[in-house]
């Protein structure tokens, strides 16, 4: 499975690899500098044809160390390469030391970086901070890197401002910088696929340094965030197994509210019934049942007048997955329908109004929820239930690491007791226990298309589908996010939020040949 990394996962790592005695710092080093310079020369082709002129900007700890190394690299390769540093040479110590005794060139003070030096650099690269980064970007720095990103920013392991952990900017976000290219080693950092850091990396090369063994170690601890790619979804999981019966693959019920509000639940019932579960059926109070029995075929529909109704239709234990949320409504009705579904102790997605309803009384929900619930909150729905967590989550860090979308959801993962899918460009997955699993819709992922009415109302009935059909709440909701974005993907430009269930098939079948 691919993971992703804090900054002391990834000094973990590195220690490992060298305690084993298989590499040293300074080897490390000297190859992050040769996948720099690989990756520029693979993302900037005209460079590798033509030499030209860099401008390296080497910070005063070891990502400084891999801007000497990159530099000197790209001077043998016949490149002009002036080198600016933030602080003495004098003050390096260790492997960035090394390093810059190889260089062996003319070493220029940094804060007096012309504005020409900038102009005449066919890339600026920078190798200021990387996962040390301890404290906003000082004003003179945050102004000179948006200056140099001005020409094609080449950025060292992570873009400097750009906190690895959290992916949040530490620095005025007036004076935020843009990388064209960020080169990191080995994994990817949190702090690229979260926040400010999924949008401003940039393309992202992960170039192998020497640590693939002590990563592929560290994917096995249930505390390193993972990223699931079509390649490490189980297809067994998501594909149907011959011979079974529709109730073999659950049955999904999904509530929704009255008249002319049905069609966020619809889209979510339509989203469990593509996703595979055996049957789906919409609860709806009695008087909405006329409009919805115009619009349902396949998908089944029962009068359901209040939380005692409720009850009673779940004693029939086959009824194994539950929905409820989107287009439910409001008031004390809906939270003792929220509250009996929970007490029913079946896998249960609670999206949109089935969390909003809480805000005044979170405790209430907390105490209800179980491990087989799953939240599917947007930020605005998250600031409602977890004030606090969402807080943190605002403005500049006064210190890196900072707090992050991943440790709020992971936070509320814990305090509830549910796996929490906090929604967004950056969507993380949280277990009550810890584990992470993040996707970044950026990059080869990027899907915009997303942004549309609806779409939330269809991830809760993907994940609802995937309960239904035996996947654990947190791998549910990972696969889930995957093959929404998927999805979307797919479709392209003009998606609308119904266009995604009917999609969801083509991605299935690539998946998993006999799904
Ligand atoms: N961990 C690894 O496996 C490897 C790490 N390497 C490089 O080493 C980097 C980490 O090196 P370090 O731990 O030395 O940390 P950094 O080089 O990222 O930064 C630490 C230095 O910056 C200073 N500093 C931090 N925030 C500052 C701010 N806002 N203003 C001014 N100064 C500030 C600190 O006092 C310290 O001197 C990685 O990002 C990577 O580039 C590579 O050499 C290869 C292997
Ligand atoms: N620009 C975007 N890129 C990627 N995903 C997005 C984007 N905008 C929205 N999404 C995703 O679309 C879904 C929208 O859900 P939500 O905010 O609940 O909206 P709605 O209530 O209209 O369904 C979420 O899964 C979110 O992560
Ligand atoms: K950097």
């Amino acid at each position: 499975m691919p993971i992703c990394l804090t900054s002391d996962q990834m000094r973990a790592v590195e220690r490992a690899a060298i305690d084993s005695g298989r590499v040293t710092g300074q080897g490390l080093m000297e190859r992050a500098g040769e996948g720099v310079v690989s990756a520029i020369l693979d993302y900037f082709p005209a460079l590798a044809a033509v030499p030209g002129r860099a401008l390296v900007l080497c910070g005063p700890g070891n990502n400084g160390g891999d801007g000497f190394v990159v530099a000197r690299l790209l001077r043998a390769r016949g490149w002009r390469v002036e080198l600016r540093l933030l602080g003495e040479v004098a003050r390096l110590t260790g492997d960035a030391a090394t390093a810059c005794r190889n260089w062996g060139g003319e070493v220029l003070p940094l804060d007096e970086t012309p504005d020409d030096a900038l102009q005449a650099a066919d890339l600026v690269v920078d190798a200021l901070f990387g996962t040390g980064l301890q404290r906003p970007l000082s004003p003179d720095l945050a102004g000179l890197l948006h200056r140099a990103a001005r020409r094609p920013l080449v950025a060292v392991d992570i873009l400097s401002g750009i906190c690895a952990d959290s992916g949040r900017l530490l620095a005025d976000p007036d004076r935020a910088a843009q990388a064209a290219l960020t080169v990191t080693f080995d994994a990817p950092k949190r702090g690229h696929l979260m926040a400010e850091g999924a949008a401003r990396s940039g393309a992202l090369a992960v170039v192998p340094i020497g640590l693939a063994r002590e990563v592929e170690e560290a994917s096995r601890d249930p505390a390193v965030a993972r990223c699931p790619d079509a390649a490490t979804l189980d297809p067994r999981a998501l594909g149907k197994a011959g011979g079974g019966h529709k109730y073999a693959h659950g049955h999904v019920l999904v509530l929704s509210g009255g008249p002319g509000r049905g069609g966020a639940a619809r889209m979510a019932a339509r989203g469990a019934l593509r996703m595979g579960a055996g049957l789906v059926t919409l609860g709806c109070p009695p008087d909405a049942v006329p409009e919805n029995a115009g619009r349902l075929d396949a998908i089944m529909l029962r009068p359901v007048a209040d939380a005692v109704a409720l009850g009673e239709m779940l004693e029939d234990a086959r009824l194994d997955t539950l929905c409820l949320g989107p287009g439910l409504g409001h008031g004390d009705g809906v939270r003792d329908t929220v509250l009996t579904a929970l007490r029913a102790g079946r896998g249960t997605v609670l999206d949109a109004d089935a969390l909003t309803n809480f805000k005044d009384d979170p405790e209430t929900l907390f105490a209800a929820l179980h491990p087989g619930a799953v939240l599917t909150p947007h930020p605005g729905e998250f600031a409602r239930l977890f004030p606090d967590l969402a807080g943190r989550l605002k403005g500049v860090p006064e210190h890196g690491p900072a707090y992050s979308k991943a440790d709020a959801a992971a936070e509320a993962a814990a305090r509830s007791g549910a796996v929490v899918l906090l929604k967004g460009v950056d969507t993380v997955v949280a277990a009550p226990d810890g584990r992470l699993s993040l996707h970044a819709a950026v990059r080869a992922r990027e899907v915009p298309w997303l942004a549309t009415a609806g779409a939330g109302d269809v991830l809760a009935g993907f994940v609802a589908g995937l309960l239904a059909r035996g996947l654990p709440a947190f791998e549910a909701a990972e696969a889930a996010v995957w093959l929404h974005a998927e999805t979307a993907r797919r479709f392209g430009p003009g998606l609308i939020a119904e266009d995604l269930p009917e999609t969801l098939p083509a991605v299935l079948r690539d998946l998993a040949p006999t799904g």
